[in-house]
């Protein structure tokens, strides 16, 4: 794990550019900018190519796309592997609804995710593996979540973050776990969208090794929202506070070092 990418991250700004979904975009935005990235959005296919040239790394979000934008997302994905750009994959809620699945696997025959990160249920229905997805949340299930996850990116020959309590994060044969976070996470609608963009700016500093950047991207994310539930609940201990905690956590993206990281990880 290289929590230095942090340093590296913040000295080169890199452009992210996303596909975002209209729930959580604005999140989703100033969760890159604040850790130290430069996001960018757009909708249009005519812009795609100069999108794709200017990001160090694209984010597709299948939060809430309707059928007019599969031909973007198309395009996009397939510049993004012609110009040998990371591409990030969110396939939110493929477990649950039927024509995201099947637009999905659609377009993994048109190009190639370096990294899908999902829940279980999302990354479940990716690897064909039973699970009862719900909506945009994980669900419940009683499959091995390392084995999904290991089974995910053999399937797909890439790098899968199954996140959850625990984050499982492998390139198919190694398997990294995660085990910092919160609950809070779960009462903040789009926490799964941020660490996917974030995740997508640690793999434009960090192209040459993207296993290390979805262990690193996903190792702040989460221990940033672990500091800052610390600091809530020694507050106040009785009442979980999620607007504050949203809030508390785009500070704590902003300003958290790499020995704040440090001070808390645990990983193995
Ligand atoms: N119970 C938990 N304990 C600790 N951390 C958690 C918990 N649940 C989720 N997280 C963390 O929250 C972040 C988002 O992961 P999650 O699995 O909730 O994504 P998601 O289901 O796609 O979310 P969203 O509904 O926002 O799209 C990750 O960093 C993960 O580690
Ligand atoms: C609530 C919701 N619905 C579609 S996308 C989204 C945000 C989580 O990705
Ligand atoms: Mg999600």
């Amino acid at each position: 794990m290289k929590i230095e990418l942090l340093e590296e991250l913040r000295e080169q700004n890199p452009v992210i550019f996303n596909i975002s979904n209209f729930v959580t975009v604005q999140d989703v935005a100033n969760g890159i900018n604040a850790i130290g990235a430069s996001p960018i959005m757009s909708e249009e296919v005519l812009e795609a190519e100069e999108m794709v040239k200017m990001a160090g790394a694209v984010c597709l979000n299948f939060g809430a796309f309707t059928q007019p934008q599969i031909n973007q997302i198309r395009t996009v994905g397939k510049l993004a592997n012609e110009f040998h750009k990371p591409l990030i994959l969110d396939p939110v809620a493929v477990g649950a609804v039927k024509f995201r699945q099947e637009t999905i696997f659609g377009l993994l025959s048109d190009f190639h995710p370096d990294i899908i990160r999902g829940n279980a249920g999302e990354i479940a229905a990716l690897a064909e593996l039973e699970w009862n997805a719900k909506g945009i949340d994980a669900g419940d299930g009683t499959g091995d979540l390392t084995e999904i996850a290991v089974a995910c990116a053999r399937k797909w020959h890439c790098i899968v973050m199954l996140s959850g309590t625990i984050d499982y994060v492998t390139d198919g044969q190694t398997v990294v776990r995660i085990e910092n976070g919160t609950p809070l996470f779960q009462l903040h609608v789009g926490s799964g969208d941020m660490v996917s963009s974030i995740v997508a700016a640690f793999a434009a500093v960090s192209a040459d090794n993207l296993f290390e950047a979805a262990q690193t991207g996903g190792l702040v994310f989460a221990a940033t929202g672990e500091l800052v539930a610390n600091h809530l609940l020694d507050e106040d201990a009785d009442h979980l506070r999620p607007g504050t905690f949203a809030v508390e956590l785009m500070d704590m993206l902003h300003n958290v070092t790499v020995a704040d990281v440090e001070a808390v990880a645990e990983f193995d």
